[in-house]
């Protein structure tokens, strides 16, 4: 794992300067660029800021890493923070933002649904261009939460979990994630500086540190990176 740390006037746009290169270079190497955004606090500005990047953007299909079962519009849902600083400024095609379906009845067909259709788009199995991931501070990432199994699926793309601050949600799978061809971490804030240190430091025990590390990069502001160097 690379660990890039950035003042936070400049974090936003050097991550969305990556994201966007690599979406470019998957666009022209394969036809088409895939990417899958997490949610939570952390990714707003990067997104704001890869919407006025140079992106393929008839050609990049979007997908979510996890959503909380939620309606469509809830303040609590990732696809609102992702609409509002992305989607409803760049040309994307309305069919190639594929939002995780948490407002389906059963939950178990909706995964397998959205399985199918990153099947269809990214291969069998599947493999994203780019994964943005964030990190809770107990450790969590998409929404692989400590003591949920689905932290131990490995044979499905996609599932669903329990209840998770207030939420049931929908969340890619760790052999998903892991099989990108870039992994991006976007940290910040003193709130995170000991999940931050201990995944940078290999991972402890934290959820996060089950995911695959080599080739990974992890961003990180000041803040967040306080206890980098003596982890
Ligand atoms: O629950 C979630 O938490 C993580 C971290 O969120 P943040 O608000 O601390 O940035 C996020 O990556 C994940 O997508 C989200 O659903």
């Amino acid at each position: 794992m690379r660990i890039e740390i950035l003042a936070p006037a400049v974090l936003a746009d050097h991550v969305a300067g990556r994201v966007a290169a690599s979406l470019r270079a998957a666009a022209q190497a394969r036809g088409q660029a895939t990417l899958a955004v997490s949610g939570g606090r952390t990714p707003g500005r990067l997104l704001a800021r890869l919407a006025a990047q140079p992106v393929p953007w008839d050609r990049l299909h979007v997908f979510q890493v996890d959503e909380r079962v939620a309606p469509d519009g809830d303040p609590a849902r990732n696809l609102t923070g992702l609409r509002a600083a992305l989607l409803d400024h760049v040309p994307l095609p309305a069919a190639q933002a594929h939002a995780l379906p948490v407002e389906a009845d059963d939950l178990d067909a909706a995964a397998a649904g959205y399985a199918d259709v990153l099947r269809t788009v990214a291969g069998a199995p599947p493999v994203l261009d780019v994964v943005l991931l964030g990190l809770g501070s107990d450790g969590h990432t998409a929404s692989l939460v400590p003591g949920d199994p689905a932290v131990e699926v490995v044979d499905r793309e996609v599932v669903r979990t329990g209840t998770y601050q207030g939420h049931r949600r929908l969340t890619l799978t760790r052999p998903v994630l892991d099989a990108a061809r870039e992994r991006f971490w976007l940290v910040t804030g003193g709130d995170k500086a000991v999940v931050a240190a201990t995944l940078a430091g290999g991972g402890g025990d934290l959820v996060a540190g089950r995911l695959r590390r080599d080739g990974a990069v992890l961003f990180l502001d000041p803040p967040a990176a306080a206890g980098v160097h003596s982890a």
